[in-house]
């Protein structure tokens, strides 16, 4: 499937983003509501009443004390802009970018997450839909709970990228790449954080991981390599989910990590560009940049992982002064609001990716749900682009911005 050079050209009626706005105050004239609440922090709650109390620990938690995941949002919270006024352009926005040479119609990606179905029946298969309505790129777990080929189809044209969890065995690489090349991902992210899953206490203490119920492991279905090692074992995903659940567990968290030398497998067996995921020291983006790779994701993966690092936020802009044009960086960790997405661009992200937020509008209402997390955020961030004195993107800049006190 050759790809699209624009997602631009979506259904009309989303844009411009701030129309989610005349949008909203209307329903009240026609006694209508929007699926759930607007308020950015009322998703969360609301989404605890309605999940397991296992399944929402695995999303709400984080690694050790989570005080990476509070350094996130505060450190984001402590960027403040410095707005203009008389600004006749800003009026209108344009929020496009364009990324590997694909335009965007606005700088938002959906985060790679897992398990998704444990938090609605549809899965990954519902927010794929959503990113696909909205033109964004949805990038697909290696620990989805739906196949390859099911998130390629509620995806339809809109853009497809996969996450790579590294396998130790190559051969078992080579294969994943190979299943998600024929299911039409063209682009490429690989996490880097999460050799094993970190201390979580919350999940701990409720004695549950998803991998250890059958969930998470769809991807193995797709992927030659593994099934030949099943087969190997008598194992068949269909009469022995659990076991080749736990031999899938092992084979995408091996434990051990691979050298930045082995990269040039990744380039051997994959045609579109590469990301790595995990990134917050300069020097690591230092050797993303040697080792030839497109694009980094400074993230720390929410908090989930290592506790007790800086907030994202930090990381970014020391990261962007480094490498920033040398290739392409875009930043995840602690989004909650359009605001947010403003702060991690003007210090130099190109785009940035919503991660719990959609989880919880899964949660509530399927796809419709994550359109309206992400409608919201989206139209956040087009009026106050415009309150702040933007036209577009490339605006946005850190001259502008007020920090570090
Ligand atoms: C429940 C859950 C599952 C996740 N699964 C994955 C995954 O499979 N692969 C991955 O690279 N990151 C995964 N992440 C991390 C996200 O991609 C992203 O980095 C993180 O959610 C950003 O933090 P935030 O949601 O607090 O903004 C997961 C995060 C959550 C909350
Ligand atoms: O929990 C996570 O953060 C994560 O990355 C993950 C890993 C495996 C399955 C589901 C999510």
């Amino acid at each position: 499937m050759p790809q699209k050079s624009s997602y631009t050209d979506i259904d009309k009626k989303y844009l411009p983003w701030s129309v989610y706005q005349e949008e909203l105050y209307e329903m009240g004239l026609h006694d209508k509501k929007p699926p759930f609440t607007t308020v950015f922090d009322e998703w969360q709650p609301l989404a605890k009443e309605r999940l397991s109390e296992t399944a929402y620990c695995y999303a709400a938690g984080s690694a050790g004390r989570e005080s990476t995941e509070r350094r996130n949002t505060e450190a984001l919270g402590r960027v403040r802009f410095i707005p203009h006024m008389l600004t006749p352009k800003a009026s209108t926005r344009n929020l496009e970018i364009e990324l590997f040479g694909v335009k965007y119609p606005t700088p938002i990606l959906v985060a790679p997450i897992g398990v998704q179905r444990l938090y609605h029946s549809e899965g990954e298969v519902a927010a794929a839909r959503a990113a696909s309505k909205l033109g964004i790129p949805y990038i697909m777990s290696s620990a989805s709970s739906s196949s390859m080929e099911q998130v390629a189809q509620a995806s339809g044209d809109g853009p497809r990228w996969f996450q790579l969890y590294w396998p130790e065995d190559p051969n078992v690489t080579v294969s994943m790449l190979e299943a998600a090349t024929a299911a039409g991902f063209r682009t490429l992210v690989v996490t880097l954080d999460t050799w094993n899953l970190s201390w979580r206490p919350r999940d701990l203490k409720n004695a549950y991981v998803p991998f250890y119920h059958g969930v998470g492991d769809q991807v193995c279905n797709s992927t030659e390599a593994f099934l030949d090692k099943m087969r190997s074992l008598n194992l068949s995903p269909k009469s022995n989910p659990r076991e080749v659940g736990k031999h899938w567990v092992k084979h995408i968290f091996p434990g051990s990590q691979h050298g930045w030398d082995e990269i040039n497998l990744l380039r051997r067996h994959w045609k579109g560009p590469i990301i790595l995921k995990g990134i917050q020291h300069v020097d690591d983006a230092k050797k993303a940049v040697e080792y030839g790779l497109d694009g980094i994701i400074v993230s720390n993966h929410g908090g989930r992982q290592f506790d007790g690092g800086i907030g994202s936020i930090e990381a970014l802009e020391p990261i962007v002064d480094a490498v920033g044009d040398k290739l392409t960086v875009l930043f995840d960790s602690g989004v909650r609001s359009g605001v947010d997405v403003m702060r991690a661009l003007a210090l130099g992200a190109k785009a940035v990716l919503i991660g719990r937020p959609f989880l919880w509008g899964l949660s509530l209402a399927g796809t419709d749900g994550v359109v309206h997390v992400l409608r919201c955020i989206m139209a956040d961030l087009d009026l106050n682009m415009g309150l702040a004195g933007y036209h577009s993107i490339k605006e946005l800049t850190k001259k502008d911005v007020y920090w570090k006190v």
